[in-house]
């Protein structure tokens, strides 16, 4: 067997579609993904190495993924190994149970939501993890155990060679005639003893000056005292009890098992802890051996004892690295498990509601990207510390993974205690911090689920609660929201949808629709916005602001944005060769697509393998996207004009341009809004903008044009103002290529 530190989850399907799909949606995931084909490679492989998680699929020909997991529940080496099935909406509830029977953890239905797939199989990553960290601890400790174990046996020895010695001397009438003349050093000398024995046992005890060796009287007096306790204890080592040096605490319970050991004759091991001056609270264990005297009857006790302190303190802080996250000390999923486990059996059976907070920080991911890890988890700690304040000292404060946290509010009189803590989060996370220098802000989007009403189980709240998040993140950010059952019928139109782009993608079902963009001088034909087009199986189209939100979000919008640029390229060339004058196909870049390091290879590659002129290609980015992180926006907009591309500014008016960065930018177009086209005619407000807009425009040697135009009201009004061009439903909507060429060969719309 192979054993590394790595991580390994072991994916297996025989469509090598599918295992693509899967092996890409779980790269991201902090382990290595292995796949293979077949029933019968998988068991090949876990003959060579250990896996966290395997991802089995059902339906697979040769060994099915039922016959799989019985082979590998058979052999002892992976008979645990976690098993996850994955099989089509088809399984009966016959195959569920098998798959249960045969120790599946989870059974998850294809298409599967990357989301939902990650945050599973990422749970078992963080438990092989945990579980590597707590061999490699048992591996220390038990190390430390056999010396420690070593060492014991050579302090028992010495114990019986001292215990041998006393006997004889007092049997000899040297040690103890009716007195003492081994003195229980009250001064903090050595002992004192005559006689050649008498040094020997100084000499043995001199060699284990490392242990607490001590001879008590039957009541738990001093009679000895090695220099180890005085080296240790100083003053503290007095004639009277030995009970006198123990923490207060243990001080009874160590008085009963030491007079039961004297009653009993029995030696025993003993725990307890002492305070050491100077070096506070020590933990002992002490073998003690009991001596009786001529009639049998317990007279003194030899305790060889040793300072532990160490090992206590390494296991104590192995137990608290199992149940805490590392980078914030916060419990991990596994303590919010057993307190969620407790909160809700508890508190549950007495009807109080128990709330899960899921909070996730918008924009994590972008200041980890800019400001670089150490910042990132700077800030996590922060926002850590926060929550901690802002919760009370039963509640529970977890992190789960990346940037979501989770906060269990236990015995809650009132469902809306949680928004009032839920408030409290959002105004305390978002105030401004100073990381490295620089004052940072992030918001928090928190979603709640109550227990019971929102779910049984710890899976069932967590999975509500992120839905509520999610919502909470949909509606603008920096905000709570409750979650409702309608939230899941949304999550899993999202869900489906996701998956459904990942076949269109592979498919190739998208099409492109072009709409004109006229001169507002003329009606010339200036260009063509191209816009994409989703055939749906029922005949209809799904808008493409319905599925372009959920592909930057499930990470598929590069491969989207990809296809659009090298389709809008084709057809230019396409165009060309017709014989048409072709003018400029503007393409949406999506906000996520842009800050993207691919879009400049996706543009380079469409503009060579097309060969068409740079200039007949033109990104459209929305006003947000430019001005999300102006500093970076300057040089990936430098890129793409160097590549002769022209840039135009999206939806302009709704986000917070700032005039600073608008004159920097080199850039060729605003796009005023159509929400402020809609009204221009009868809103002096929307006309007031739209004019200024224009005029801003032209001030900075911009292009302006206006889109949703749709009456002739609103045609004039931009024409009287002097807009440059005009594009909207009044002109045409967007049309199927064919007729986006008749349009170019007639070259003119006609504005009266
Ligand atoms: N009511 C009305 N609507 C008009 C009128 N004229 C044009 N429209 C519609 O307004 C939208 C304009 O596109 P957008 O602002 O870029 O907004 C686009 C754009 O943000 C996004 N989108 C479309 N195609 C792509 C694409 O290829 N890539 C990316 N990343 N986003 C795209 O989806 C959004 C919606 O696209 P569509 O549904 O095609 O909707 C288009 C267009 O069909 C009009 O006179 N009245």
């Amino acid at each position: 067997m192979v054993q590394t530190d790595e991580i390994r989850v072991l994916l297996v399907n025989d469509d090598p579609g599918s295992r693509f799909a899967l092996h890409t949606i779980l790269t991201d995931l902090d382990a290595a993904i292995e796949t293979a084909a077949s029933g019968e490679e998988a068991l090949m492989l876990l003959l060579k190495k250990e896996f966290a998680v395997i991802i089995l699929d059902v339906k697979m020909t040769g060994l099915d993924g039922f016959e799989t997991a019985r082979l590998i529940r058979q052999r002892p080496r992976t008979k645990y190994t976690p098993i996850i099935f994955l099989t089509s909406h088809r399984a009966t509830d016959l195959d569920r149970a098998t798959g249960y029977e045969l120790g599946a953890v989870d059974y998850l239905f294809m298409p599967v939501a990357p989301e939902v797939l990650k945050s599973k199989v990422q749970v078992f990553i963080d438990l092989a993890r945990t579980n590597q960290r707590r061999e490699r601890s048992d591996a220390d400790l038990e190390t430390t155990n056999r010396q420690l174990q070593q060492q014991l046996e050579q302090v028992m020895r010495l114990n019986e060679t001292l215990r041998a010695e006393i006997v004889a001397c007092k049997q000899a009438g040297e040690y103890f005639p009716g007195g003492r003349k081994l003195m229980p050093v009250a001064n903090g000398a050595a002992p004192v003893e005559e006689g050649a024995q008498g040094r020997e046992i100084e000499r043995l005890i001199a060699q284990h000056a490392g242990d607490f060796v001590s001879l008590l009287d039957a009541a738990g007096a001093w009679v000895y005292a090695s220099p180890s306790y005085h080296a240790a204890f100083g003053k503290a080592i007095r004639e009277g009890s030995y009970f006198d040096i123990v923490h207060a605490d243990d001080r009874e319970p160590l008085r009963d098992a030491f007079r039961q050991l004297v009653r009993d004759g029995t030696n025993a091991r003993l725990h307890y802890r002492v305070l050491v001056p100077e070096r506070g609270e020590r933990h002992l264990e002490s073998e003690a051996s009991v001596i009786p005297d001529a009639a049998g009857k317990v007279a003194q006790v030899v305790m060889v004892s040793r300072d532990i302190t160490d090992r206590k303190e390494m296991e104590a802080y192995i137990l608290h690295q199992s149940f805490h996250d590392t980078l914030t000390g916060l419990p991990n999923r596994l303590l919010l498990e057993d307190r969620m486990r407790q909160a809700t059996a508890n508190l549950g059976r007495q009807h109080a509601p128990v709330a899960v907070l899921f909070i996730d920080l918008d924009r994590f991911k972008d200041i980890n990207d800019t400001l670089g890890h150490a910042s990132g988890d700077r800030l996590l700690q922060e926002v850590a510390e926060r929550l901690g304040r802002c919760v009370r000292e039963g509640d529970t404060v977890a992190r789960l993974s990346g940037d979501e946290f989770v906060v269990l509010l236990a015995g809650l009189h009132d469902v809306q205690d949680a928004a009032l803590v839920a408030n409290k989060i959002v105004r305390t996370v978002a105030e401004p911090c100073l990381i490295g220098g620089r004052e940072l802000r992030v918001s928090p989007s928190i979603g709640i689920a109550i227990f019971p009403d929102d779910g049984q189980n710890m899976e069932e709240l967590l999975r509500n609660a992120d839905t509520a998040m999610y919502h909470a993140k949909q509606e603008g950010r920096g905000r709570y929201s409750f979650f409702a059952a309608r939230m899941n019928e949304a999550a899993d139109q999202r869900l489906a949808v996701g998956s459904a782009l990942q076949r269109a993608i592979q498919e190739g079902e998208f099409v492109l629709y072009y709409q004109p963009k006229i001169s507002a001088v003329d009606g010339e034909l200036r260009g063509f916005e191209a816009l994409i087009r989703w055939p749906q199986p029922d005949g209809e189209w799904m808008s493409p602001g319905t599925f372009i939100p959920i592909a930057e979000e499930t990470g598929r919008i590069e491969p989207i944005g990809k296809w659009a640029l090298h389709e809008a390229a084709r057809q230019i060339k396409q165009w060309i060769e017709a014989g048409a004058t072709c003018c400029p196909i503007a393409v949406n870049v999506s906000a996520r697509q842009f800050h993207q390091a691919s879009l400049m290879r996706d543009i380079q590659t469409a503009l060579q393998r097309t060969g068409i002129p740079p200039g007949l290609l033109e990104a459209e980015l929305t006003e947000s996207a430019v001005m999300a992180d102006p500093a970076k926006t300057i040089q990936a907009l430098h890129q793409i004009r160097d590549l002769g591309v022209s840039i135009s500014v999206d939806d302009f008016g709704t986000g917070y341009s700032s005039l600073a960065y608008l004159k920097r930018f080199p850039l060729d177009k605003l796009k005023v809004d159509a929400a402020f086209v809609r009204d221009i005619a009868t809103d002096p407000d929307d006309a007031a903008i739209v004019s200024a807009i224009i005029t801003l425009a032209h001030s900075l040697n911009l292009t302006v044009i206006a889109e949703g135009v749709e009456t002739a009201d609103q045609m004039a009004f931009l024409i009287e103002h002097g807009c440059d061009e005009m594009q909207g439903h009044y002109f045409s909507k967007p049309v199927p290529s064919e007729e986006a060429l008749e349009m170019l060969k007639r070259g003119r719309f006609n504005l009266h």
